[in-house]
C-alpha cells in the first residue's frame, strides 16, 4: 500500500496500488521496455488514445491487443474504487460510493450492428450499389508475388507496384462515378490559379520531370471542378453555428488574458531541407489564399501568421509532402489547416461527395477529402474544432470520430457531412473494418503528433490505415507530418508514407521554448514527500496548474489527496470515461477546478489558455514526453512556468534533461549534474547535431543526397526511384 494513503480515509483505503521497484506505483501488468538502453514505458502507461475503446470490429481489437492488452487487464483486475470528491460550493469533501469501474466507466466495446452495414462481401461491384464493396485490400492484391519477383520490397514500393494490378482492381470495384482521372497536383493546376511560391515550385519540378503531372492514375475528382455545395438548409450541426460564436462553445473559457505574442517567434531559426523549397509568406494577405479561408482567419483574430505558418503554408500550397517539427503551442494547427482548406477548395468536392438520396444511414459510405489522425480523443475533438473556424460557410464539412464514444452518434454525425475527418486510429479503423468510411478519395492525409503516431504503438495501426484501405498514394495524395518532436528513428520510418518531402525546423526539432521556465526539484522516492512538495508548489503559484503522473491509478490517489487537503483537483486519464474526460477538461479551463492530475493522455496537443505550471510528479522516461507535457504552458508566446520532480528512480532521465536545460538556456540544478553523471549514460553527442532527438532532417545524417539542403537527387525511402529519375 502506498504511503500516505491512511490518513485519505476508509474510502481511499480500497485503492489497491501495485508497488513497483523502489517502492513507486506502477500500473498492474505495465510492461516496461528497454528501448536503447533506457526504459520506456509501455504505450499502456501513455495510455494514449483509443486503444481498448475503438467500438468494436473483432479484428480491430485483435490489432491493438499489441498495445493496449496491458490496459484491459489493469482495468479487469481493478477492485472497486471509492472517490472523494471536493465540493467547491460547501468547501467540503464528499465520498462517492464505491463503483465498479470495469464496467460503469469501460467504454462499450460492442456496437449495434443494425446501424452500421453488413461486412462487405469481397468482390461486389458497388458502382451503383450504396452498399460498399471491401475495402481492405488482401496481402496478394497489395503485393503480387509476380510484381515482385520474390525480391523484398519496402511497403511503400510494394503498393506502386500493384497499382497495375491488385490494388487498381480493387480500386475500381469501389469507384461510384466513372470519373476522369486526375492526380493532385494536376487537379490544383486546373482548378485554381496557383500562388507565386507554388507556381515557382511547381515549374521547377516539371522541369525536373520528377512528378507525373496531368497523371492518369486513378484520382477519383473530375476534370470539371465541382464546387463545395452551399448545404442551405441542411441541418448540419456545427456548420449551423458559428464557430466563432462564444456563445455556443466554451463561452465560460475566459478569453487569453496574456494575448498572443507571436513576435516572440520572429528571432527563431527556421531550417528547411529538401528539392526546391518554396518561399515563406509575410503576412496572411500575400499568401494568395482563398478569400474564404483567408476570411475565416480573420474572424480567428489571426493578425499575422507564426513562423511555423509563414514557412509551411506556401510548402503545402505547393502540394508538397511536408515533415514539419515547431515548438508546443506555436501553431502548428492552423499551419496545416488553413493551406489544406485553401487547397481543396481549389479542387472542389470529389464526386462522391453527394450521397444517393435515398440511401439510409446503415448503408451510406463517407468518403473524405482530408483525413487527419491525432493519438487522443481529445486532440482529435481540438482539431475538429479548428476545423470548423478555418472552413466556416465554405461548404466543406468536417466530422471527427474517436473511441469510447456511441458509434451510432458517430454516424449520424457523419450523415451530416465528412469531407474533412479527425479520427483517433482505433475508432476509424473500426468504421474502415466495416465499410463505413473509404479513404478512396483522400487526397491529404494529416499526422498530427506524427512521431507518437509513428512509435511503436500506433505504427502498425497507421500503417493498416494508409497501406491497407485503398487510399491513393504517391503524388495522388499529399502527406503532412506535424509535432514539436521528431526522433532520428521515427523520421527515417515516418519517410515511408511521404513523397519527396520538404523537412520543416522551427527551432530546434524536440527543444522547448524559452518561454517557459523549468525548474527542477529533488524528492526522495517517497510519495507522502512528494505531495507535501506538490502542496508547497501549489501554494507557491497561483492560476491553471496540471500535474502529470505516470500511472491511472497515481492519478486518483493524487486527486484525492489534493481535494482531501482542501485543492480543487479533478483528473483525466484512461479509465474515466469519456464523459467524465470532457467534463474535467470543461471544468479545469473554465478555472471552475484549477489543479487537473492527468497521465500523458493530456500530454500532447491540447490548447488550453493560462496554464500557468505545469509539475511533473513523476518524470516521463522519454524526454520527448516532457517536451510535450511542459508544453502545455507557455502557449502562443506567452510565459509559463514548469517543474519537474526527480526522484532517484528517474535518474534515468536525469542526462537528457540536463541537455534540455542547457540548450533551452535554463538553469541547471547541481544534484541533477550529479545524477546525470552517476546514471552512468552520457548522451554521447549534443542535442540538434543529428542524435536521437532528430537534431535535425535525418536525411543529412544518413548521407542521402548532397547533404548541403538540396536534395534534387535525394533518395529518400518514400521515393520512388522511377519518378524521381533514378
Ligand atoms: N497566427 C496566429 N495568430 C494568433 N493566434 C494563433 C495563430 N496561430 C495559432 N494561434 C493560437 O495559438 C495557440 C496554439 O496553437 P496550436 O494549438 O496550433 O499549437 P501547436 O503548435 O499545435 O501546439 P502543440 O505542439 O502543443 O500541439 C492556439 O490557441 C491557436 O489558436
Amino acid at each position: 500500500m502506498a504511503e500516505g494513503v491512511d490518513e485519505l480515509g476508509q474510502g481511499i483505503k480500497s485503492l489497491k496500488v501495485e508497488e513497483g521497484v523502489n517502492g513507486e506505483a506502477v500500473s498492474n501488468g505495465t510492461a516496461a521496455e528497454a528501448v536503447n538502453g533506457k526504459v520506456k514505458t509501455s504505450d499502456v502507461q501513455k495510455e494514449d488514445e483509443d486503444a481498448a475503446e475503438s467500438g468494436g470490429g473483432k479484428q480491430a481489437e485483435e490489432e491493438e491487443d499489441g498495445w493496449d492488452k496491458v490496459s484491459d487487464t489493469d482495468q479487469n483486475a481493478e477492485p472497486p474504487v471509492s472517490r472523494v470528491n471536493f465540493d467547491l460550493e460547501s468547501n467540503k469533501l464528499h465520498k462517492v460510493e464505491a463503483t465498479d469501474k470495469t464496467e460503469n466507466d469501460r467504454p462499450a466495446k460492442t456496437v449495434d450492428d443494425s446501424a452500421v452495414a453488413p461486412s462487405p462481401l469481397p468482390g461486389v461491384d458497388t458502382v451503383d450499389s450504396p452498399m460498399v464493396a471491401p475495402l481492405k485490400r488482401t496481402q496478394s492484391e497489395r503485393t503480387p508475388a509476380s510484381s515482385t519477383g520474390g525480391r523484398y520490397l519496402p511497403p511503400h514500393l510494394r503498393n506502386k507496384e500493384a497499382a497495375g494490378g491488385g490494388a487498381a482492381a480493387v480500386g475500381d470495384m469501389v469507384r461510384r462515378k466513372s470519373a476522369p482521372l486526375r492526380s493532385l497536383t494536376a487537379l490544383i493546376d486546373d482548378h485554381g490559379a496557383p500562388g507565386p511560391q507554388r507556381q515557382n515550385s511547381l515549374s521547377r519540378r516539371g522541369s525536373d520531370g520528377n512528378r507525373a503531372f496531368g497523371s492518369t492514375r486513378r484520382a477519383g475528382f473530375g476534370e470539371k471542378k465541382r464546387e463545395w455545395k452551399d448545404h442551405g438548409d441542411k441541418p448540419i450541426s456545427r456548420q449551423n453555428m458559428n464557430p466563432f460564436d462564444r456563445k455556443h462553445a466554451d463561452a465560460e473559457v475566459p478569453e487569453t488574458q496574456t494575448g498572443i505574442n507571436f513576435e516572440r517567434y520572429n528571432d527563431i531559426p527556421v531550417e528547411m531541407s529538401g528539392r526546391d523549397c518554396p518561399v515563406a509568406i509575410e503576412d496572411f494577405d500575400s499568401s494568395n489564399l482563398d478569400g474564404r479561408v483567408l476570411k475565416n482567419v480573420t474572424l480567428a483574430k489571426y493578425t499575422s501568421p507564426t513562423p511555423v505558418q509563414k514557412n509551411a503554408i506556401p510548402i503545402i500550397q505547393a502540394a508538397r509532402d511536408l515533415m514539419a517539427c515547431a515548438q508546443t503551442g506555436s501553431g502548428k494547427t492552423a499551419a496545416f489547416l488553413v493551406p489544406t482548406i485553401h487547397l481543396m477548395m481549389k479542387i472542389g468536392e470529389p464526386p462522391v461527395a453527394d450521397p444517393a438520396p435515398s440511401s439510409y444511414s446503415s448503408k451510406r459510405v463517407y468518403y473524405p477529402t482530408v483525413l487527419i489522425i491525432a493519438p487522443t480523443r481529445e486532440l482529435a475533438v481540438q482539431i475538429h474544432d479548428e476545423s470548423c473556424k478555418f472552413t466556416y460557410n465554405s461548404g466543406i464539412i468536417p466530422a471527427v470520430v474517436y473511441g469510447g464514444s456511441d458509434f451510432r452518434d458517430q454516424v449520424r454525425q457523419l450523415d451530416r457531412g465528412c469531407d474533412i475527418l479527425v479520427a483517433t486510429p482505433g475508432r476509424l479503423v473500426d468504421f474502415l473494418q466495416r465499410g463505413k468510411i473509404s479513404l478512396e478519395f483522400v487526397k491529404f492525409l494529416i499526422l498530427d503528433e506524427a512521431d507518437r503516431m509513428l512509435d511503436m504503438g500506433f505504427e502498425p495501426q497507421i500503417r493498416q490505415i494508409v497501406e491497407d484501405f485503398n487510399m491513393p498514394f504517391g503524388e495522388d495524395r499529399q502527406t503532412l507530418l506535424f509535432s514539436a518532436t521528431f526522433p532520428k528513428e521515427i523520421q527515417r520510418l515516418a519517410s515511408d508514407f511521404l513523397h519527396d518531402y520538404i523537412f520543416l525546423t522551427v527551432g530546434r526539432v524536440g527543444s522547448t521554448t524559452e518561454f517557459i521556465v523549468q525548474r527542477v526539484e529533488y524528492a526522495p522516492d517517497n510519495d507522502m514527500q512528494k505531495r507535501e512538495l506538490v502542496i508547497e508548489l501549489l501554494n507557491e503559484v497561483q492560476g491553471l496548474t496540471l500535474v502529470f503522473v505516470e500511472t491511472k491509478r497515481g492519478a486518483d490517489l493524487l486527486e484525492d489527496f489534493l481535494c482531501h487537503r482542501g485543492y480543487p483537483a479533478t483528473s483525466i486519464h484512461g479509465d474515466r470515461s469519456q464523459p467524465e474526460r470532457t467534463e474535467a477538461l470543461r471544468s479545469f479551463r473554465t478555472g471552475l477546478t484549477p489543479i487537473l492530475v492527468a497521465t500523458d493522455v493530456a500530454a500532447r496537443g491540447l490548447d488550453i489558455p493560462n496554464v500557468a505550471h505545469v509539475i511533473n510528479y513523476d518524470m516521463p522516461n522519454d524526454i520527448n514526453d516532457y517536451v510535450h507535457r511542459i508544453g502545455r504552458t507557455g502557449r502562443a508566446g506567452n510565459n509559463g512556468l514548469a517543474t519537474a520532480i526527480v526522484t532517484d528512480s528517474k535518474a534515468n532521465t536525469a542526462r537528457d534533461l540536463v541537455d534540455l536545460l542547457i540548450e533551452a538556456g535554463q538553469e541547471v540544478p547541481q544534484f541533477l549534474e550529479g545524477m546525470a553523471r552517476m546514471s552512468g549514460r552520457s548522451s554521447g553527442k549534443k542535442r540538434g547535431g543529428g542524435n536521437r532527438w532528430g537534431g535535425r532532417d535525418v536525411r543529412r545524417s544518413d548521407n542521402y543526397g548532397d547533404g548541403g539542403g538540396n536534395y534534387g537527387g535525394f533518395r529518400g525511402r518514400g521515393s520512388n526511384p522511377e519518378n524521381s529519375g533514378w
